[in-house]
């Protein structure tokens, strides 16, 4: 069970794992719950209704399935910050709400773009973000073998093109992150050399990694 954490009052960790599709970011957010006893927040996936016909058509389903994706996590952040960040207590999730924006410049445009990234803004400037994000990344090759292994029928026959876009913008949006707020602490785990899930030294070490920025 957990080995818990210190923490200053003022700047409650609240703490981001995210990654392109299939890195293993709800796998890492949960080993790290359950490792120092946090409550974890999970993003709503199979839930959303559009996910399918999303997959089958972008074009005609990309303004709804972004929304239903904003709307729900507008709703969790809002409810994590009121019931942990704001008493002090340390959470992980397993996205940071500024991957509405990674995933809409790629498959949004023109008016709808300008309008969702209004919304973003509106919903999300006055609210905490994490302080520190754990960034998983991964070769594409790595990524489709996770989706594979995981299996949602809606990923099976995804694009890895997109895929591979998806790789790019993630570290371009890391490194502009580094840039913009350089109090947010990254920790960078390459799912190529380092496998938490298989090798528990390289988990302990993740653990140990973050600790250090916790206290
Ligand atoms: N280090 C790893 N080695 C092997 N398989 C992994 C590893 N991390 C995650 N997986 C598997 O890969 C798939 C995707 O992981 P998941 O945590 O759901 O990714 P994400 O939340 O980033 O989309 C799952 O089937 C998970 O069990
Ligand atoms: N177009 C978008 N797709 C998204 C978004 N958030 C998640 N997703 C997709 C990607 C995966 O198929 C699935 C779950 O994501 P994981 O990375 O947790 O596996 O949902 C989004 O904001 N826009």
């Amino acid at each position: 069970m957990g080995e818990g954490v210190g923490y200053m009052e003022k700047n409650t960790p609240f703490i981001a794992v995210e990654g392109p599709i299939g890195a293993g970011k709800t796998t890492l957010a949960a080993m790290l719950g359950e490792h120092f006893a946090l409550p974890v927040v999970k993003e709503i996936v199979e839930e959303n209704p559009f996910i399918d016909k999303f997959y089958q058509n972008m074009d005609d389903w990309s303004f709804q399935l972004e929304m239903f994706f904003l709307c729900n996590r507008y709703k969790q952040l809002k409810e994590t910050v009121q019931e942990y960040v704001m008493s002090g207590k340390p959470v992980v999730s397993d996205y940071h709400i500024f991957k509405n924006l990674i995933f809409s410049q790629r498959t949004l445009t023109g008016a709808e773009r300008d309008k969702y990234e209004q919304i973003y803004h509106i919903l999300t400037d006055d609210l905490p973000k994490p302080n520190i994000m754990i960034y998983i990344k991964a070769s594409l090759e790595t990524l489709l073998h996770r989706i594979a292994k995981r299996g949602r029928p809606f990923e099976q026959d995804m694009d890895p093109g997109y895929l591979q876009q998806l790789i790019e913008d993630y570290e371009a949006a890391m490194s502009s992150l580094a840039d913009r707020e350089p109090s947010t602490i990254i920790m960078t785990i390459d799912a190529n050399r380092v496998d938490f899930v298989q090798n528990k030294n390289q988990f302990e070490e993740i653990a140990s990694q973050l600790k250090e920025n916790l206290s």
